[in-house]
């Protein structure tokens, strides 16, 4: 599914900063990998770099077999739509659209909107137990029910790689529970899945553990 071969990222400042150094990866379909390293190490560059949001200075990337760094920005962006959906930390919905809303917008970057998009989205929201909030406005929701909108969201365009930035970290112990659960569910059903962590309950639940540490990678 990943493939990554000496991928380099450096940042322009002075002295330059090396946010990623020759990293080797490799994610098999169905794999679940978390990412763990102190604050600055590179996880969030190589988050990045694996959901096309940026490119590598140098070396290779590529996603189900395709090259993706000889690729323009349109073939990016539809790559990225189609494939990946992300998680971030802070949910990123939105505060005057509710529930069912917010995870229909999910198509509006990934290309026009195909059909059937509510019911899509209403099925998205049975499969991570919001549905009965479906009329909510974000604010009306717990952190927990927020993130698994905000899940339900990411896999609106059925993806194959679910990438997520620190999930649990605005969430109580109850709640990461609840997310690492549906994490499991959803490694259960196929998908791909990598997340960054600095929590030990997290990364204890993946199948994987890799180490960044200043721009270095290596297999726990
Ligand atoms: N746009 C940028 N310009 C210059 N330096 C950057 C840029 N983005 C990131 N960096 C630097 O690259 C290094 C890696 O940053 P990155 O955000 O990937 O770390 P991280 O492991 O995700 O950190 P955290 O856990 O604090 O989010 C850091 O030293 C950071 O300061």
């Amino acid at each position: 599914m990943i493939l990554l071969n000496d991928v380099s990222r450096v940042f322009p400042a002075d002295p330059p900063v090396h946010a990623l150094r020759g990293v080797r990866l490799r994610v098999e379909r169905g794999d679940y990998l978390a990412v763990v390293g102190p604050s600055g190490s590179g996880k969030s560059t190589l988050l990045n770099t694996l959901g096309l949001l940026d490119r590598p200075g140098s070396g290779s990337y590529l996603l189900d077999g395709i090259e993706t760094t000889a690729l323009g920005d349109g073939a990016r962006t539809r790559l990225r739509g189609r494939r990946i959906g992300f998680v971030f930390q802070s949910f990123h919905l939105l505060p005057h659209r509710t529930v069912s809303e917010n995870v229909m917008l999910a198509e509006l970057y990934g290309g026009p909107p195909r059909r059937g998009r509510r019911e899509r989205a209403m099925a998205m929201l049975e499969k991570v137990g919001m549905a009965h909030r479906a009329g909510f406005l974000p604010g009306r929701l717990s952190g927990g029910e927020r993130q698994r909108v905000a899940i339900a969201r990411a896999l609106l365009g059925e993806p194959s790689l679910l990438l997520c930035d620190e999930p649990t970290g605005n969430l109580d112990s109850g709640n990461t529970e609840m997310v690492l659960d549906l994490f499991d569910t959803l490694h259960g059903q196929g998908l791909t899945l990598l997340v960054i962590t600095h929590e030990d309950a997290v990364s204890a639940r993946a199948g994987r553990r890799v180490r960044i540490s200043d721009g270095l990678l290596t297999e726990e």
